[in-house]
């Protein structure tokens, strides 16, 4: 058979962990290989020793045939392995081809070439149907293209084996087509890709083949084409997961977040959000509906007090929150699942316990006079890992840099709910989670709402705002285009809304 890579019987270990256990990935040439499990199964520990990151404790890594020793990444680049990471790993004020030739800089004398560089890259964007401009500056590209920057760096080192560790989570729909057809044509060229996701309709679009692996160990390889999503979440979790979200009518109750004529700018100090009005009453799950960038993030950060608002007011139970400062705003009562978990979610160097915390260590029984109460500290975590299944190796003692993206995002999550808000504002609260989880995870903020808790979601994924919401409000432009029910409205409608065609209601 003609593999490229296999990784055979490989075991690693971390302390109080088995994060990978016999497991066994043989990689085709010219295939898109998925690798699929729930969070913390070990896929990332697995793929960090195809590119040299970790050693295995035990078992080999074959390519063409003849075992390789990856000791680190310089050598997976020799060996022609190329990773695109979960978090990019890109220098923001640098251009796009400093940061692909950054490492392998080319020389005249004993300056360095960009311009030859640049233009190297600008073949291989073209040649692949990248669209990236060698000059442009990453702080000014979208997230879709500085992932673009980062296939372009594996290209650029002439990597055939490309790993994709879960590349669509931070992409939007449109971005993610693109991506599909990027990998397509990856293929065509003579590339064999693994491919992380947790996205079954993903696996099922562009993959060929597909291992699982659960808690650390090998399940097995499947034929994509002959499985269902349903079998393969089946597989990856171990029972059946039910995709739709089980939810009674709503008992609506007093209004809790009323927002009028709120006016933000946004980083470019322009209106990100204009004239903006919405209710959200205990009772009740609101999606925010729309594609990134139309006043989403303008809106949460207002509310939560991280942005300053340029015009109209933010009540919260009738009160005017507009000038609260952040902490003032999270003792009235508001809790935030931030888009970002490691810039705004958690201090990654800090212990989980410690970040399970950081909103109410001040309080009693956490502190008292100033002086913490680590045991209470501690129970209080402990409480939040175990409800949210939080996979790690120490449990509450282990750094939050350490443990899966999945994981952080479930702690994250449980800290918040765990504040038990009136008002629990929800970004892209199951980005990077596994199916399981993400069944979980919906069920706790309908629990939220059928416990007369206002709940604020705002996600890309239409699908989780459609099942998820009671009401969802659309966004466009910065503007409320409407507000629709989301038990009688379709994806076509609010398709439609979401690209400006006004519909539905304004009120609630
Ligand atoms: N450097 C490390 N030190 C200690 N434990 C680690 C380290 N890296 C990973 N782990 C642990 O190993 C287990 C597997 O983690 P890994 O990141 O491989 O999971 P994953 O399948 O990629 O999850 P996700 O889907 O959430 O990204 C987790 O329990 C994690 O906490």
């Amino acid at each position: 058979m003609d593999y490229v890579v296999e990784m055979l019987n490989i075991r690693k270990e971390f302390p109080g962990i088995v994060a990978n256990d016999d497991v066994t990935l043989q990689l085709k040439r010219g295939e898109v290989h998925a690798l699929l499990g729930e969070n913390g199964a070990g896929k990332s520990t697995l793929m960090g020793m195809l590119f040299g990151m970790y050693q295995p404790d035990k078992g080999t890594i074959k390519m063409n045939g003849s075992e390789v020793k990856i000791t680190n990444p310089n050598v997976a680049n020799d060996l022609g392995i190329g990773m695109v990471h979960q978090h990019f790993k890109l220098v923001h004020n640098f251009t796009t081809t400093e940061n692909i030739i950054l490492g392998i800089e080319p020389k005249k004398g004993l300056t360095v070439d960009i311009k030859s560089a640049a233009q190297k890259v600008d073949e291989l964007s073209k040649r692949y149907g990248l669209n990236i401009d060698p000059y442009a500056k990453i702080e000014n590209i979208s997230v879709g293209m500085q992932q673009r920057v980062e296939i372009l760096k594996m290209l650029y080192r002439n990597a055939d084996i490309l790993i994709f560790d879960e590349p669509t989570a931070v992409l939007t729909p449109q971005e993610i087509n693109d991506l599909i057809e990027i990998m397509k044509n990856l293929i065509k060229e003579g590339k064999s890709i693994i491919l992380i996701t947790h996205k079954l309709k993903e696996i099922k679009a562009v993959a060929d083949r597909c291992t699982v692996i659960r808690r650390g160990k090998c399940i097995g390889t499947v034929d994509v084409k002959l499985t269902t999503e349903a079998d393969m979440a089946k597989m990856m979790v171990g029972r059946p997961v039910s995709f739709a979200v089980a939810k009674k009518d709503t008992m609506l109750g007093e209004t809790i977040l009323k927002i009028e004529k709120l006016s933000v700018q946004n980083n470019k100090k322009v209106l990100g959000l204009k004239d903006f009005s919405l209710e959200v009453h205990a009772g009740e799950i609101v999606g925010i509906a729309g594609v990134e960038g139309n006043g989403q993030s303008e809106l949460v950060e207002a509310i939560t007090g991280l942005r300053k608002i340029e015009g109209g007011t933010i009540r919260l139970k009738g009160k005017d929150i507009s000038n609260y400062s952040i902490r003032e705003r999270i003792n009235a009562g508001i809790a935030h699942i931030p888009e970002d978990r490691h810039k705004r979610g958690l201090v990654l160097d800090y212990t989980m316990e410690d970040n399970m915390v950081l909103e109410v260590y001040n309080k009693k029984p956490f502190s008292n006079y100033g002086l913490l109460n680590r045991q209470a500290i501690t129970d209080y975590a402990n409480k939040i890992i175990k409800d949210f299944d939080v996979r790690s190796g120490e449990g509450g003692a282990s750094i939050a840099r350490s443990l899966s993206g999945g994981n952080q995002q479930k702690a994250i999550i449980g800290r918040e709910i765990e504040l038990d808000p009136e008002l629990l504002i929800a970004v892209q609260p199951t980005r990077g989670l596994d199916v399981g989880s993400i069944e979980y995870i919906h069920k706790r903020l309908v629990e939220q709402r059928d416990n007369g808790k206002a709940v604020l979601l705002v996600s890309l994924e239409l699908d989780e705002v459609m099942n998820v919401s009671d009401r969802i409000a659309i966004v466009n432009n910065g503007e409320l285009i409407g507000i629709v029910d989301a038990k009688t409205t379709n994806e076509n409608e609010v398709g439609l809304m979401m690209a400006g065609v006004k519909g539905g209601s304004k009120n609630e």
